[in-house]
């Protein structure tokens, strides 16, 4: 533990007491320990009185970082979790922090473009048109084409802060893993370096713009999803210059309905974009809360998402990617025994568990959320409870799939403020099952041979060279193994032999020093004593030296 992460921890803490987030904790449900913590910070006191829970949770995190601004985002769009006020509260996180100083704003944007920003852009707005946890945005004209752009430029000194807080839950981490000992499962330090690798990459806006570059490509003739042109001659790991959008944020339901947007068709291709972009393209956005994504004004009969900031995303293997189509499937379908075995093929959980009573667990998840009316089953909270439940049965906990989770939750959050009677089922099994039929079957072999012909004809002239060297290399191979069992067998009977003769000397020796002090006549034992010294000597010679076969 270092004297930065004691003094952050302290901060925190501070922060906490200071906005009385302790009050939301019960008074007689908090263990003894949290409570004679509490007493002994007896200084630090709740000086916000005045404002609701609600408002003191989100000042503190506004207060304590991009960390927990992050995580407050997160939060806001779990509304089947949180109140109203929580969540309108938390919601104020995704895009209105307090900005930073313009000035510091205009000196990173010029030094990461080595030049004046008027050499290169017209009407500077040194006001930002936005805030939020990582960076602050302002808007231009290119001088190139006249176009209407945006600044996005990195908070200063924020990726020191991050660390700070980072290494803090590292730390934590590593503390809880050793509290719970060798062989846990949780494996807490190892989530965190996943969390860390993540948030940092969003440090880098040079990595986010290529991210950007690539979504768009792959939505380029999408009717649901637009993102906007990315000047990459422009960015630099500190700035980002891209097409200025407008749309109305998706959160602002009111002036979505104002419009007429068609909300059904909205919340269905939601969904949709989330399935696309996990199983299609294996490329998802993994920071879809509301301030990220706005709506199209034009014809809001057919209305588009329109898709910022895309420093969080996130792939999964083909084999995961595989086993969560199938774990989908068999909930639709209600297969909790091939859920079961899914989830111990996959590796997610221990080839030791007991299938019946994972189904049985599963099961009990799964099956009240068929009883329930649409719009109260959420498909996130399923996939939470089911990793839940598998956490008992000794789950390994899969970092992609905590953020793909978490992905989901965001669209089920953002679908059901939408749409309300959204019914996840629907939209998805059939982009499901649509998706399973071109990865096995005929059709996939079929896929799968004609993606690799271009493989095997470059390799096919290959082979007969391949065949011999592989012979050649393999009779070597019989040639170094029968050496080293030779050396083996030559080793273990010369230690046999020098094991024998010490021993005999040994009892020679023992013989000769009793007949010595015992007997009148003393020639037998010098007898015994010259043969023991002899063997000894011949014993000792032949011992094998190299150890080495
Ligand atoms: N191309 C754009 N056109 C118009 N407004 C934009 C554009 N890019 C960003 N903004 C505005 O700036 C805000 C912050 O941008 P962005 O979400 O990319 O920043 P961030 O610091 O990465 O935020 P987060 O807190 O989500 O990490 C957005 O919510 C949006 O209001």
């Amino acid at each position: 533990m270092t004297i930065a992460s004691i003094k952050r921890g302290y901060q925190v803490i501070k922060t906490i007491l200071n906005y009385g987030l302790d009050d939301l904790i019960s008074k007689h449900k908090a263990p003894w320990y949290f409570r004679m913590a509490r007493a002994s910070l007896f200084w630090l006191r709740n000086k916000h009185k005045d404002k609701t829970s609600a408002e003191r949770l989100k000042l503190a995190m506004q207060e304590l970082g991009p960390v927990y601004i992050k995580l407050g985002q997160m939060l806001s769009t779990r509304r089947d979790l949180l109140d109203d006020e929580w969540a309108y509260q938390l919601a104020m996180l995704q895009d209105r922090v307090p900005p930073f100083d313009s000035a510091l704003a205009r000196q990173a944007i010029e030094e990461e473009l080595k030049a004046p920003i008027e050499s290169l852009f017209d009407n500077f707005d040194e006001t930002p048109l936005a805030s939020a946890s990582i960076s602050q945005v302002h808007t231009a004209t290119l001088k190139s084409n006249g176009k209407e752009v945006v600044l996005k430029v990195l908070r200063p000194n924020v990726e020191q802060k991050i660390r700070a807080d980072l290494l803090m839950m590292s730390q934590g981490a590593n503390m809880l893993e050793r509290i719970l000992g060798e062989g846990n499962r949780l494996r807490p330090a190892e989530v965190i370096e996943d969390y860390q690798i993540t948030i940092l990459g969003e440090l880098n806006l040079k990595l986010e713009a290529l991210n950007a570059i690539k979504l768009r490509n792959n939505f380029l003739d999408s009717d649901a999803l637009y993102i906007p042109y990315v000047y990459e001659e422009h960015c630099y790991p500190r700035l980002m210059v891209m097409e200025r959008v407008y749309g109305i944020p998706v959160s602002d339901t009111d002036a979505l309905k104002a419009q007429g947007t068609n909300l059904k068709l909205l919340a269905e291709r939601g969904v949709e974009l989330f399935f696309t972009q996990v199983f299609r393209d294996n490329f998802f956005h993994a920071d879809m809360h509301p301030g990220n994504i706005f709506i199209s004004e034009e014809h809001p009969e057919n209305p588009y998402y329109i898709g910022l900031d895309c420093g969080i995303m996130g792939t999964l293997t083909e084999q995961d990617k595989r086993y969560l189509a199938e774990n989908f499937l068999a909930f639709f379908n209600r297969d909790y025994h091939r859920i079961a075995q899914l989830y111990i093929e996959s590796g997610w959980v221990s080839e030791n568990t007991d299938v019946l009573a994972f189904e049985q667990a599963v099961k009990v998840v799964c099956e009240p959320m068929f009883n329930k009316p649409l719009d109260e089953i959420s498909f996130g909270h399923v996939l939470l409870e089911l990793f839940r439940t598998a956490r008992q049965f000794d789950i390994v906990v899969q970092p992609q799939l905590v953020l793909l989770e978490k992905t989901l939750l965001y669209i089920e959050g953002l679908g059901r403020q939408l749409y309300p009677q959204l019914d996840l089922w629907q939209t998805a099994k059939p982009f499901l099952e649509e998706w399973m039929s071109e990865q096995v079957g005929p059709k996939a072999m079929y896929n799968k041979v004609k993606a690799n012909i271009p493989y095997w004809s470059d390799k096919l002239p290959e082979i007969p060279e391949l065949v011999i060297d592989n012979l050649k290399m393999g009779r070597k191979l019989l040639g170094t193994q029968q050496q080293m069992l030779d050396r083996y067998l030559n080793f273990q009977q010369k230690s046999h032999k020098s094991q024998y003769l010490l021993i005999t000397s040994a009892v020679l020796l023992i013989c000769g020093t009793i007949l010595f002090t015992q007997s009148v006549t003393l020639w037998p034992a010098y007898v015994s004593i010259s043969l023991g010294t002899v063997l000894w000597l011949v014993g000792w010679r032949s011992r094998p030296k190299n150890r080495k076969f």
